[in-house]
């Protein structure tokens, strides 16, 4: 789907990136110091799974959007309901407080119409597609607890998640919103927890990936399957990225009774991901929410020009001393430019994240974790790094090296990625451009004409015209 195709095209333009760095006319733009033969960012696969995780952890809440929901009834002559509010939902009075708690006032645009369907009797089948932060977690957790019968002391609700810390994560939205049920009970089924042989889980609530809960409903049988009511598959899209977990789910979805509620949560829906979704969820609701569409409309972009990397760090300096910055990302094309840059700044005193290829998920999670918490004011990364991060929050981007595609043409749909903002929801921010060369200032230039949108030039040697641009 185009307008899901950004995180796509940005794997092409890192997985391209080395030969970038091959050209001459590529090294003009912040590659040539780094042309050493280094293990690039391009060599690490694609991993949809960390970039969701790292997406959930940076966002800190919902994403809005001014699109409406498509949604598609299996039985088309029948009433669609939408709520505006909670208590229309007539949810059990210890969910309602757990979603209170939770600090939501009203349902998401994909809740409104999703937690009506999946809470109706007869429960009803759904697929639901909309990017990452709409809220569809919250959604299928609110009705997997609405489905149990605390007084029921087996599994009733099954969530599989791709990984061990995604189920983590959707696990933390299980015990936070039923904070005040503590009659219902979750269980992780996840690597790393092992039950005695012979255990009959009293759990209503299993959270787990598709190997470990396959395992666990068929060959150690913790689980009996066909007392599931409602099973949840989400991140269809991720999951469909591992080799094995289509199989597993689908293994595991047969086990189930007919009457056990499916759903099936994506944040794209590419063919692959709905033949999957077909096989997994019989008879379903659709319910889509088209991406919101980024703009460049209310960032201020400048660029500066430099003769070298030493320069840009220079002008950087300035553009710190000049200015308040409450948080910035600072992109660069190489994991060695940003290991020197992230050097050089924590140098100069700034409290620096640096976000790096070879960093474990976890580590990375840990540095996410605290640039979101403001511990850390700069976060320093490349591409692959940043790819699916959410940048709303942060109110300065500088691109310290252009995005150039593999032909060394300019990589539009990054840049407008890293630097854009959605709709009318999203904030004011500042975008600086450090450019080094005739061959990246005629990147700018076609970024310029392809927005058709004036970049403008800053001299970051004169500090009043630096405070100006704060203003
Ligand atoms: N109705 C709501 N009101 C306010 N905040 C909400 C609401 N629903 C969810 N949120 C918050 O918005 C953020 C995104 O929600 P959620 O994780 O459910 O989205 P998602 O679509 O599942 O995203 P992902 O695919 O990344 O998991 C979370 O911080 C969540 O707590």
């Amino acid at each position: 789907m185009a307008s899901d195709s950004w995180a796509q095209a940005v794997d092409e333009q890192e997985a391209a990136a080395e030969s970038v760095d091959d050209k001459p006319k590529a090294e003009a733009n912040g590659a040539k110091t780094e042309g050493d033969g280094e293990k690039r960012e391009d060599d690490d696969k694609d991993d949809k799974a960390a970039q969701s995780l790292l997406n959930k952890l940076i966002r800190s809440n919902l994403v809005n959007t001014t699109n409406q929901v498509e949604v598609l009834q299996r039985d088309p002559t029948s009433p669609l309901y939408s709520v505006k509010s909670f208590e229309e939902l007539r949810l059990k009075p210890q969910l309602l407080q757990g979603v209170y708690a939770m600090g939501f006032n009203r349902p998401s645009k994909i809740q409104e119409t999703a937690l009506p369907m999946m809470l109706a009797e007869p429960p009803q089948n759904l697929i639901a597609q909309s990017q990452s932060g709409t809220g569809k977690t919250a959604a299928f957790v609110l009705a997997m607890l609405s489905h149990v019968d605390p007084e029921n002391k087996w599994p009733q609700c099954l969530c599989v998640s791709p990984t061990y810390e995604l189920a983590l994560q959707t696990g933390k939205v299980i015990e936070q919103m039923g904070k005040f049920y503590p009659e219902v009970q979750l269980v992780y089924a996840i690597r790393g927890n092992k039950l005695e042989r012979g255990t009959k889980l009293q759990e209503q609530v299993v959270i787990g990936t598709p190997g470990t809960v396959l395992d666990w409903c068929q060959k150690l049988k913790f689980i009996d399957p066909r007392k599931i009511k409602v099973f949840v598959l989400d991140e269809a899209d991720v999951m469909i990225a591992t080799q094995g977990h289509q199989d597993q789910s689908i293994r595991i979805q047969r086990m189930l009774p007919k009457t056990c509620q499916m759903l099936l949560f994506s944040a794209t829906f590419e063919d692959t991901v709905w033949n999957f979704a077909k096989r997994i969820v019989p008879d379903p609701n659709i319910i889509k929410l088209k991406r919101e569409e980024e703009t460049l409309d209310t960032i201020k972009q400048y660029y500066v020009i430099c003769n070298s990397k030493e320069e840009k760090f220079q002008a950087l300096c300035n553009i710190y001393g000049a200015i308040t910055i409450a948080q910035a990302m600072i992109f660069c094309h190489t994991r060695k430019t940003a290991g020197w840059l992230a050097g050089e700044l924590s140098r100069e005193g700034h409290q620096v994240a640096l976000l790096s290829g070879e960093m474990q998920v976890e580590q990375r999670a840990a540095v996410i974790e605290r640039f979101r918490d403001g511990k850390e004011k700069v976060l320093v990364t490349t591409n692959v790094c940043a790819r699916g991060i959410d940048v709303e929050q942060v109110s300065v981007v500088i691109n310290f090296d252009l995005p150039v595609d593999k032909d060394g043409n300019p990589d539009n749909e990054t840049y407008l990625h890293r630097i854009g903002r959605t709709g009318r929801f999203g904030k004011r921010g500042l975008a600086i451009n450090m450019v080094d060369s005739r061959f990246s200032m005629n990147i700018l230039d076609r970024i310029q004409e392809h927005f058709n949108k004036k970049i403008e030039k800053l001299d970051t040697d004169d500090l009043d015209e630096i405070e100006k641009i704060a203003n």
